[in-house]
């Protein structure tokens, strides 16, 4: 059933009604059987809707200072030392619109469009206010030189930039430093699951196409979701593992456009949109709206879409777990 979310742009809502697509076997290892089929997707309007549930109205509820938390998250690294060289290598490219990061410079518009509406839907937000993020704390994970975390600190959050690249870092925190909107941002070089040990949490936790990279994507997002508070919100961006994206996130882009140095991306590690749904459910994360990135090449323009078959993202809510869940 497809109905309209905005004037513009029509996003995925996961729900599990019986329409939508047909089911398919997962190749996550350790999900149970009654993972085994794909969830139900229906495209529907959450102001449309009258049948769907609205949605969740958490305020930001970050603890008090001091308050002793479960750390949660997972106790394997996430890092890859492989993806990590690799990133280390490029990392004085960064703020170089024409280089190996174009495609993230040109997608950052779009991605930021969908952020800015899902975090101000979630945090009951005015998204026309100059500085809808304002009082939240956000943290970028896998920030790379910062070029999210930059315009997220515009937007008037409160933002923590991490990277297990320490170059990135050094870069993120010069460039940040050279503006006042954004010199507020600190970067640590540190991993998500480095900084649960130490109880920190945030409001909005953020990771945009880092999962693809990292050692292991369940525990990378149990990791993710022990930094968010409670109701709290969770945003990942990828690429799903289809053959569309290997011919076009993969072959295209790194062996004809020659827009990503070859090799950085490899079709085994992407994550489907399906399994992206269990392993955040399966860390407490419910998924609420996700939405498909469509390149234009004649315009050079990236744009929301429903088509989730090569690049997409997935905003979620952290659920509040009650006392005989957490036994
Ligand atoms: C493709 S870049 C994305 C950068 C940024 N999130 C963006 O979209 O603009 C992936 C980043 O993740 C970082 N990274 C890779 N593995 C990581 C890990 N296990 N923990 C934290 N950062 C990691 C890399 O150093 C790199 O900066
Ligand atoms: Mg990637």
């Amino acid at each position: 059933m497809l109905r309209r979310v905005a004037p513009s742009l029509r996003r995925a809502i996961l729900t599990s009604s019986a329409h939508g697509r047909a089911g398919a076997q997962l190749t996550e290892p350790g999900l149970s059987p009654r993972h085994a089929l794909l969830p139900q997707w229906r495209l529907c309007s959450s102001a449309a809707s009258t049948n769907s549930p609205p949605p969740p109205p958490p305020p930001p509820s970050s603890p008090p200072q001091g308050t002793p938390r479960p750390a949660g998250g997972s106790t394997v690294s996430s890092l890859n030392p492989a993806e990590v060289a690799k990133f280390a290598a490029i990392a004085e490219t960064w703020w170089d619109s024409e280089g190996p990061f174009k495609p993230l410079h040109l997608m950052n518009p779009t991605r930021l469009s969908f952020i800015r509406s899902t975090l101000c839907r979630h945090f009951r937000r005015d998204p026309n206010s100059s500085k809808p993020l304002e009082g939240l704390k956000v943290i970028d994970v896998g920030c790379g030189g910062g070029i999210l975390s930059e315009p997220l600190a515009r937007m008037g959050a409160t933002v923590t930039g991490i990277d297990a690249v320490d170059k990135n870092i050094k870069i993120a925190r010069v460039h940040a430093a050279s503006d006042p909107s954004t010199a507020s941002i600190e970067y640590f070089c540190t991993t998500a699951e480095d900084l649960v040990k130490e109880n920190k949490q945030f409001d909005a936790v953020i990771s945009l196409e880092v999962i693809e990279h990292v050692a292991n994507p369940s525990g990378f997002c149990e990791s993710l979701s022990a930094l968010t508070v409670p109701n709290g919100a969770t945003v990942i961006s990828t690429i799903n593992r289809s053959m569309r994206a290997y011919a076009t996130a993969i072959v295209a882009a790194e062996y004809i456009l020659n827009w990503l140095p070859k090799g950085t991306h490899q079709w085994s590690k992407l994550v489907t949109p399906e399994e992206l749904v269990l392993i955040l459910e399966r860390a407490s994360i419910s998924v609420q709206e996700m939405a498909g990135f469509v390149y234009n090449p004649l315009r050079g323009e990236w744009s929301l879409s429903d088509d989730l078959t090569v690049n997409y993202i997935a905003y979620g809510m952290k659920k509040v777990e009650t006392p005989s869940e957490s036994n």
